[in-house]
C-alpha cells in the first residue's frame, strides 16, 4: 500500500524549501503527499520578503479536517512560525496520535531571515520535541534547543546528539550541513545507536531546502523501510541525487532549488 505522507510546513513560491518541496519529494520517494499550510511566505532563492503567519484556529481546521476523513502513516514537520502554532500542531498530535513523526525544527531560512519566533524556541523544546518520534536539526538549531554553543566537529556533535536525546527526543539526525570539508557528515543518534552518515559534498549553489528534503523523505520511506537508520540511510543517498540533479536546473539567481525526479516513462 502507498503510504499517505503530510507535510506540515510554510510555503516556498520558488518551489525550494517548505510544502513545495515536501510535495515533490513525497512524490519521487513512491508516497502519497497532503500539506497543511502554517504560514505563506513570499520567498525565493535569494530570500524572504514577507510572511503571513495563519491563524493558529485555521491551522487546526485544516489539520482536522484531514485526519478526520485520512489515514497518514507518516507525518513531517517544518516551520511552525509562532508559539501559537505550535501548540496548536501539539493538541492534534495529541488527539489523533499519528504514527512516524519527523520534525525538522526550521528556525532560520538560507539567507538569514527568521521563520520561527524567538520566544517559540522554548515552547518548541518543552511542548514539541517529545511528542515526535525523529528530529532533524542543523548545528545552529542543535545549539539554540540546547542553549549551547554551535559545534564544530563530529566528536561535539555526538555530545550534543546525546543531550537533544536528554530533552526527550526519542531520535536525532545532527545535521553537518554548515560544516566545511569534502563530506557532508550527519549523525544519526536512534534506538541505542550512533552513527555517522557520509555522503560525498556537493559543489552546488543550488542548496536551498536541502533540509527540509532530507526531513521530508526520510517521512516518505519510514513507512516503506524496516527501521529508521535504513529510511534516513537512503534519504540521505536521495538529497545528494537531487543535489546532482539540480545541475540541471535554471531557477532563480541566488540559493537555487535542489531537483526531485521520478520519471516513468
Ligand atoms: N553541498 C552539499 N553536498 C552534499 N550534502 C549536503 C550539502 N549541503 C548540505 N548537505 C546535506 O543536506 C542536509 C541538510 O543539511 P543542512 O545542515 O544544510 O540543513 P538545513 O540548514 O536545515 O537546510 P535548509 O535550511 O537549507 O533547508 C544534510 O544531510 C547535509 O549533510
Ligand atoms: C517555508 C520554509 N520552510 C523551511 C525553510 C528552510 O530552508 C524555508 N526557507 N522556507
Amino acid at each position: 500500500m502507498i503510504p499517505n505522507v503530510l507535510s506540515i510546513a510554510g510555503t516556498d513560491p520558488s518551489g525550494g524549501a517548505g510544502v513545495q518541496a515536501d510535495l515533490k519529494t513525497f512524490s519521487a520517494n513512491g508516497a502519497y503527499g497532503m500539506s497543511v499550510m502554517t504560514a505563506l511566505v513570499a520567498q525565493t532563492t535569494t530570500g524572504v520578503a514577507e510572511v503571513h503567519e495563519l491563524p493558529p484556529e485555521f491551522v487546526t481546521s485544516q489539520l482536522v479536517t484531514l485526519l478526520d476523513d485520512v489515514r497518514v502513516d507518516a507525518v513531517k514537520i517544518g516551520m511552525l512560525a509562532n508559539a501559537d502554532v505550535i501548540r496548536a500542531v501539539v493538541a492534534v498530535l495529541d488527539r489523533y496520535r499519528p504514527p512516524n513523526v519527523v520534525l525538522d525544527p526550521v528556525m532560520v531560512a538560507k539567507s538569514g531571515d527568521r521563520l520561527l519566533a524567538p520566544d517559540a524556541v522554548e515552547v518548541l523544546r518543552e511542548e514539541l520535541l517529545r511528542r515526535v518520534d525523529f528530529v532533524t536539526p542543523n548545528l545552529p538549531e542543535a545549539a539554540d534547543l540546547l542553549g549551547e554553543q554551535e559545534v564544530r566537529d563530529a566528536d561535539a556533535m555526538g555530545a550534543q546528539a546525546e543531550r537533544l536525546v536528554g530533552l526527550g527526543v526519542k531520535r536525532v539526525l545532527l545535521k553537518g550541513g554548515h560544516l566545511e570539508g569534502e563530506s557532508s557528515v550527519d549523525l544519526l543518534s536512534a534506538d541505542g545507536g550512533v552513527q555517522l552518515l557520509d555522503a560525498p559534498r556537493v559543489t552546488t549553489t543550488n542548496d536551498h531546502g536541502t533540509g527540509c528534503t532530507l526531513a521530508a523523505a526520510i517521512a516518505a520511506l519510514r513507512p516503506q523501510r524496516p527501521d529508521w537508520s535504513t529510511a534516513v540511510r537512503e534519504s540521505k543517498d536521495y538529497l545528494t541525487a537531487a543535489l546532482r540533479a539540480a545541475e540541471r536546473l535554471d531557477v532563480g539567481r541566488g540559493h537555487g532549488p535542489v531537483h526531485h525526479f521520478h520519471q516513468w516513462w
